[in-house]
């Protein structure tokens, strides 16, 4: 279980949000809503362990994050909204090193199909040896989202996933998350798009300040 305790934050002397708290359950798809600047993307930062709130806490199986950095960590896979793939590497490189840091086999046929895989799944078959940096902003973004695929964690806290993402990708992703969810996985997520064609209920928590209202 996924919780979020009384969290408020203040940016540039201006309360985002304050006394916010949901639980999020194995099994359960949430999108957190709100205008631009309503504090999406600074609420997620807080979730996934980047920035610290002003007051409150998350805590995960009932202990706090910070207090279980890396057991939490390995549970977590953060979107953030920059693709965060290394633009030197190829996209291939990029997975295998997600495989590695996330604790999994990279070497042998098994980690090498799981690639392969995961970058068919996101139109990305035979941009294997491009490096990222050659890659369009959608591209590199694909490139991201198919650690998506080869994500062994329970908890998927996704800032945007769907932007600059084309119509076919967009239900490719949205399947994804539904099955992640079917297994008794977790997904966040923020989209300013409906979410068309999901077949299982989505939990909306929307972020409203004062200052936005
Ligand atoms: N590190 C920071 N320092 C100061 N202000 C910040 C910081 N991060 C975000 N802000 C401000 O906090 C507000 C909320 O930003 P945030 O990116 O969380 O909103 P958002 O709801 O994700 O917006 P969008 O839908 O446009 O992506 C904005 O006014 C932004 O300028």
């Amino acid at each position: 279980m996924f919780e979020a305790l009384n969290l408020s934050c203040v940016r540039d002397e201006r309360t985002l949000f304050s006394g916010l708290s949901f639980t999020i359950e194995p099994g359960e798809m949430v999108q957190i809503e709100g205008r631009n600047g309503a504090g999406k993307t600074s609420l997620l930062r807080i979730l996934a362990g980047l920035s610290s709130p002003e007051v409150g806490e998350v805590r995960w199986q009932g202990v706090n994050t910070r207090r279980q950095r890396d057991v939490f960590h390995q549970q977590l896979l953060y979107l953030g909204h920059h693709p965060g793939v290394k633009s030197v590497l190829t996209a291939y490189e990029n997975l295998a090193f997600y495989l590695s840091i996330s604790g999994q086999s990279v070497n042998g046929t098994t980690g090498a199909d799981a690639i392969y895989q995961a970058l068919e799944n996101v139109g990305l078959l035979g941009y294997e040896d491009v490096t990222v940096a050659q890659m369009s902003a959608g591209q590199q973004r694909r490139v991201a989202l198919a650690r998506l695929w080869l994500s062994e964690a329970p908890l998927w806290i996704l800032d945007e996933p769907l932007t600059a993402i084309d119509k076919q990708g967009v239900a490719t992703l949205i399947e994804l998350f539904e099955q992640h969810a079917q297994q008794g996985g977790m997904v966040l997520l923020t989209t300013h798009q409906d979410l068309q064609g999901v077949n299982r209920d989505v939990r909306k928590i929307r972020l409203t300040s004062a200052e936005l209202a």
